[in-house]
């Protein structure tokens, strides 16, 4: 299998100990992994810098293989620095090359800080965003969170909630969940991807009393939806459609913001969950977490979603046929 290209993420963040963490649980069983970093950063566990990916499974069970690319700062743990973005910008980027050249069968990002990026003159909100304008494949990119038991996929994502539900419309919400239905199948092999679409206002709206968004835009949507043969149902009640009678009975949830997406599924599994990017022209996976600052150099932070994410995009690769 082709290797898969793990980018530096935020370098004041967790990304270096996590990236560590990952090699040292998966060095004896792969997937294998390169990280796109400056490899004379403090790294607990040997490194070897790499000249190029196809040397990254021989090193691999006794390094963590580096594509050397320096920082022009050194990092400080829990303090990024806005001069070190056009390098953490430049890894997705070159990550996302190698996959297109055929050199990496996917990418796994580390967290960014959106913020440092974005006070760097980044134009993107986040990598969903940017790998949709780098690495789209003819359709919007679609963010999904995936854990064992539940899979959750947000139509609006980095943007203020009040400017998230005017931009709702029918049309919106169907192509997000048809992008979501069809990568269950090819992707996910699922054959029949049932999609549980949340409503937008308490009790999905109450027939109209407690806001017209439901019947207005969320129930067209599923409707259109079960026209074209999408096993879809709504507008659920938000606030039932995540208990654990509930999650069985559905593939993903489409959700309508970031938020109804995402508390749900970290809430469940911050360690397990993983955050998929869809309709790409690559495997794209992350872990489900942020640059955690607040821990960043304590050596307290957790791998296993980074490991959980490294497992998916293998899957993927497979899948596609790009391992
Ligand atoms: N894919 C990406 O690039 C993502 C980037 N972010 C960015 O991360 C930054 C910080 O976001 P926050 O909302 O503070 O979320 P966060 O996930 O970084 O941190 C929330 C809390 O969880 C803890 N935590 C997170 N990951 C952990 C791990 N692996 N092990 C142990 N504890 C962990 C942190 O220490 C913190 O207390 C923001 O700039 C945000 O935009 C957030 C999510 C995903
Ligand atoms: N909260 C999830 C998140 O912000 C991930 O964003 P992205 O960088 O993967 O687009």
């Amino acid at each position: 299998m082709r290797p898969l290209a793990l980018t530096m993420g935020e370098p004041a963040g967790i990304g270096a100990e996590i990236a560590a963490g990952a090699w040292s649980a998966l060095r004896a069983t792969g997937p294998v992994f390169f990280l796109i970093d400056d490899a004379t950063r403090p790294f607990a566990v040997p490194v070897r810098p790499i000249a190029a990916p196809a040397e990254a499974a021989a090193v691999f069970p006794d390094a963590l293989p580096i594509l050397h690319r320096p920082l022009p700062h050194a990092p400080i743990a829990g303090k990024p620095d806005t001069a070190n973005a056009p390098a953490v910008i430049a890894a997705i980027t070159e990550a996302v090359d190698l996959c297109k050249a055929g050199r990496a069968a996917g990418v796994v990002t580390n967290p960014i800080q959106k913020a440092t990026l974005t006070a760097a003159g980044f134009r993107h909100p986040g990598h969903t965003e940017y790998l949709g304008e780098i690495a789209g494949a003819g359709v919007p990119p679609v963010m999904m969170l995936a854990s064992a038991d539940l899979r959750v996929v947000p139509v609006t994502v980095h943007e203020a909630l009040a400017r998230a539900i005017a931009r709702l419309t029918p049309e919106l919400i169907a192509e997000t969940a048809r992008i979501t239905a069809r990568a269950l199948r090819e992707e996910f092999g699922i054959a029949h991807p049932r999609l549980a679409v949340a409503g937008l206002n308490p009790h999905a709206g109450e027939a109209g009393t407690m806001g017209r968004e439901d019947i207005d835009i969320v129930a067209p949507a599923v409707a259109m939806l079960r026209a074209e043969g999408v096993d879809a149902r709504g507008p659920l009640p938000p606030d039932t459609m995540f208990t654990a009678l509930a999650r069985p009975t559905y593939d993903a949830a489409i959700c309508l913001y970031h938020d109804q997406a995402l508390i749900p599924i970290k809430t469940l599994d911050m360690a397990g969950g993983v955050n998929v990017t869809l309709g790409l022209s690559i495997v794209r996976t992350s872990p489900d977490h942020g640059t955690a600052l607040d821990i960043a150099g304590t050596g307290r932070a957790d791998p296993s979603s980074l490991i959980a994410a490294i497992r998916l995009a293998a899957d993927l690769a497979r899948a596609r046929g790009t391992a």
